[in-house]
């Protein structure tokens, strides 16, 4: 239930503070972008780092700037092209990333963007912004972001280190084998609680156990 005015808490609800709202817009949806068609404008250091991130989530990437680095053109899954940004180039594109060391050219592609409602990240500027990088784990099926709103990127990749110590070694295997339990359960236990309670038991034991090896489904 949505307590607004908090009287139950006696806390302030972010509905009372519109202002506060309007700090909060980051909602951490985990999207398939796989296929979807994404563009890099810049091809630098910054570019290379972004993209590195996006690959292995398997988007369609095209990147454009007068120069490019060689990491990024020689990279088959890419389609790079050498030439300034045109404002054509942002059509039919799901997202678009502004990656040069020009902050006027940065704002312009945003503002082009957000008139077409496409989805934009500006690598130089956290208030034109739709969507940010979080620093991130990926392992096998897990991902983890952590996000400060652009407070501080080096408070976000700490914390991100912590995780990355303090998370199971074999957390990929586990979660392989709790995903094909998952699939197993849904067809031999028809009944929902009881379902429930085997899945989570089975989660428990191997999040506890995290250092042995699965137990053998058979
Ligand atoms: C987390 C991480 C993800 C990633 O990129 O992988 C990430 N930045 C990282 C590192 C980093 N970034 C910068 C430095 C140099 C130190 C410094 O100058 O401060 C370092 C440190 C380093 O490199 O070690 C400079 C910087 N970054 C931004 C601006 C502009 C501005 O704030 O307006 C400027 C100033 C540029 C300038 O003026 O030149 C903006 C953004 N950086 C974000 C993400 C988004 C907010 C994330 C959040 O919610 O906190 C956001 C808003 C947009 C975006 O990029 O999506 C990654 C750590 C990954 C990891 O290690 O796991
Ligand atoms: N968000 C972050 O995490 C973060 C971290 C550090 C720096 N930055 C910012 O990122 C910016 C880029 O840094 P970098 O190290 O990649 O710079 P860089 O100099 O390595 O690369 C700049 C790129 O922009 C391209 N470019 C210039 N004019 C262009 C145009 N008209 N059309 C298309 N491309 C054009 C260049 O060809 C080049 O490929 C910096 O200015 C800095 O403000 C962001």
């Amino acid at each position: 239930m949505l307590v607004s005015g908090d009287e139950a808490t006696g806390m302030e609800s972010v509905f009372d503070n519109p202002e506060r709202s309007s700090t909060m817009g980051y909602f951490p949806f985990f999207m398939d972008i796989k296929g979807k068609k994404g563009l890099i404008v810049g091809g630098g250091e910054i570019a290379a780092h972004k993209v590195e991130k996006l690959l292995p989530f398997e988007a369609s990437l095209t990147v454009i700037a007068p120069t490019i680095l060689r990491e990024l053109v020689e990279n088959p899954v890419l389609s790079c092209i050498e030439r300034a940004f045109q404002d054509e180039d942002v059509e039919g594109k799901m997202f678009v990333i502004a990656a040069t060391d020009d902050q006027c050219l940065n704002a312009h592609v945003a503002e082009l963007c957000r008139a077409k409602n496409i989805f934009i990240n500006v690598v130089d500027d956290k208030k034109e912004c739709d969507f940010l990088f979080p620093a991130m784990v990926k392992k096998g099926k897990l991902t983890v972001g952590v996000s400060t709103e652009g407070a501080s990127p080096q408070a976000a990749a700490m914390l991100r280190r912590q995780i990355e110590q303090e998370m199971p070694d074999k957390i990929e295997e586990i979660l392989e084998y709790l995903s094909q339990l998952r699939e197993i359960a849904r067809n031999e236990i028809p009944d929902a609680g009881e379902r429930a309670r085997f899945l989570k038991k089975a989660a428990v034991e191997c999040m506890e156990n995290a250092q042995n090896t699965p137990p053998k489904n058979d």
